[in-house]
């Protein structure tokens, strides 16, 4: 840890940093080294607008993909390929002169991934085990290169990898859990941590009880920006993306996505868990538990205002806040043969799903029939097809896929209204609603219709809530939009 010149942190007392931040940077942030610089300036600014940041990296561009790209070619071609991961990071280090050590760490860690491969090349085995095992190269290199980075740039800053900090999970390889031990150890460390040096922490990765190295699940280091942010009991954490926040629907299926000023966490977390992916779908928990402010930003536009994220929908009257969808997902309806009552057939159904493992997304229900969805993350085919076997003792059981799940992020107190316009609008363009559901949470309507209508049906509904006048962003708005943003400035 060198820094060259005066310190960032150091200024007059008038102008202390008063804002505790956690301010995490994705994949899409840090895909080159000319991206990791402009970070680097831009964790500077933020330092001298007063904040005192904890970092947390995701691995430089597409990193994780080529990662598990590198652990199936091992396993199916018996050979070691890692020349796009080495490039990305040693071209990174040269090119920003970023000196001696940061690049002997990453050539300490490339021997490392090398030897991973081999095994896996030799054994012809990748367990889920050493999937996290190999994913975990990419964060515990970004970090590094990220520290240097700040270093150069005379921002004070230590790399950590995040179990060195206490961050334990369960043993779920693939989708572990942040286990609450967590919170009370990385507070510690964090407290005896010099306040003058920025801590950059591996996203996605942590370590399970008995030591193994695991993930958080795709997108996983939001996660563990949040849960730092609570350990450490942060004024606000900032997800920096490379769009200027949360939008009306993705911006990749419509052109004309605007983002949305402000959400609650419930919101948040309906739009990630129904396939926004611009979140991972727990990451609002811990924030949500310790009542701290999430923002999202655009790292390619930091002027922009973003997203706010709060316990409390302060969006004015808008109707709906945004739509987002899940495609290739499969339908599963389940007819009573009434050999059971009604309460009888709805508790076995559910128990049926349940001991079988499988986690059901959308339910909709009358008295002997049941239509659900299956959460499509479980490729458990097995599993599914015991389920099914066991259903049609009770029940006759028909499946339909693909169909897709839309979700629309509505105002609870209106949701009869959502319900008549959203028909309203698949009866104008005669798209049939095989299913609707109105999740628990009362923030999110659910339709579910044919894999073929879906990009009319979301072009569709984008169309009719956000851009009836021609201006999207006046038509949000007039949703009350305005008022959000100024409840969040
Ligand atoms: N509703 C939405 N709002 C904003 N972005 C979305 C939405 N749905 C999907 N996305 C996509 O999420 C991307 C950002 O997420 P991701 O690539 O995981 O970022 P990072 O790697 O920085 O964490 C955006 O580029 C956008 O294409
Ligand atoms: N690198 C991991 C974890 C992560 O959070 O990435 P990102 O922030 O780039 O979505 C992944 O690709 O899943």
């Amino acid at each position: 840890m060198a820094a060259d010149g005066d310190s960032v942190f150091a200024r007059p007392a008038s102008q202390k940093p008063t804002l505790r931040t956690v301010i995490k940077f994705g994949g899409s942030s840090l895909a080159t080294g000319e991206r990791l610089m402009e970070v680097g300036q831009l964790v500077k600014m933020l330092i001298s607008q007063g904040q005192r940041p904890t970092m947390v990296c995701s691995a430089m561009g597409k990193t994780t993909n080529n990662l598990l790209s590198a652990g199936t070619f091992a396993l199916e071609e018996g050979k070691v390929y890692i020349d796009a991961i080495r490039t990305l990071h040693l071209t990174t280090i040269e090119e920003l002169g970023l000196g001696d050590t940061a690049r002997a760490d990453i050539e300490g860690l490339l021997h490392d991934l090398t030897e991973l491969l081999t095994g896996v090349s030799c054994l012809r085995e990748l367990t889920p085990r050493t999937r996290d095992h190999l994913q975990s190269f990419g964060e515990r290199m970004s970090v590094r290169v990220m520290a240097a980075v700040l270093n150069k740039l005379g921002v004070p800053a230590q790399h950590f990898d995040a179990w060195t900090l206490g961050l334990r999970t369960t043993g779920e390889f693939g989708n572990a859990d942040v286990l609450d031990e967590s919170y009370p150890r990385i507070k510690e460390v964090m407290r005896r941590f010099d306040d003058n040096c920025v801590a950059v922490v591996t996203g996605f990765i942590g370590h399970s009880p008995d030591g193994k190295i695991t993930t958080l699940g795709r997108g996983g280091s939001d996660l563990t920006a949040t849960v730092i942010g609570a350990a450490v009991g942060a004024d606000e954490v900032q997800v920096w993306k490379d769009v200027d926040g949360m939008m009306t629907a993705d911006p990749r299926a419509v052109k004309r996505a605007v983002p949305v000023p402000c959400v609650s966490y419930e919101e948040a977390a309906e739009l990630a868990y129904f396939g926004a992916k611009i979140l991972h779908p727990v990451a609002m928990r811990p924030a949500q538990r310790a009542g701290i402010p999430v923002r999202i930003k655009n790292s390619y536009n930091p002027s922009h205002p973003g997203t706010f994220i709060t316990g409390s929908r302060v969006c004015g009257e808008a109707l709906v806040t945004a739509v987002t969808f899940k495609e290739g997902v499969e339908l599963i309806d389940v007819v009573s043969t009434r050999m059971l009552g009604q309460v009888g057939f709805l508790s076995k159904v559910f128990s049926i799903f349940a001991l079988n493992n499988l986690s059901i997304d959308m339910v909709a229900t009358s008295e002997v029939s049941i239509s659900l969805t299956l959460d499509q993350s479980q490729r458990n085919f097995d599993a599914k097809s015991r389920a099914l076997r066991e259903l049609s003792e009770i029940a006759d059981v028909t499946e339909k896929f693909p169909v897709a799940i839309i979700s629309l992020i509505a105002n609870v107190n209106r949701s009869s209204e959502v319900m008549a316009e959203v028909f309203g609008v698949m009866r104008a363009e005669s798209i049939h609603v095989l299913m609707l559901s109105q999740g628990a949470s009362k923030v999110n309507v659910g339709l579910v219709v044919q894999q073929d209508d879906l990009d009319r049906a979301v072009k569709a509904l984008h169309a009719y809530f956000f851009e009836r006048d021609g201006d999207v962003q006046a038509a949000l708005e007039a949703n009350g939009a305005a008022a959000c943003a100024a409840a969040a400035a």
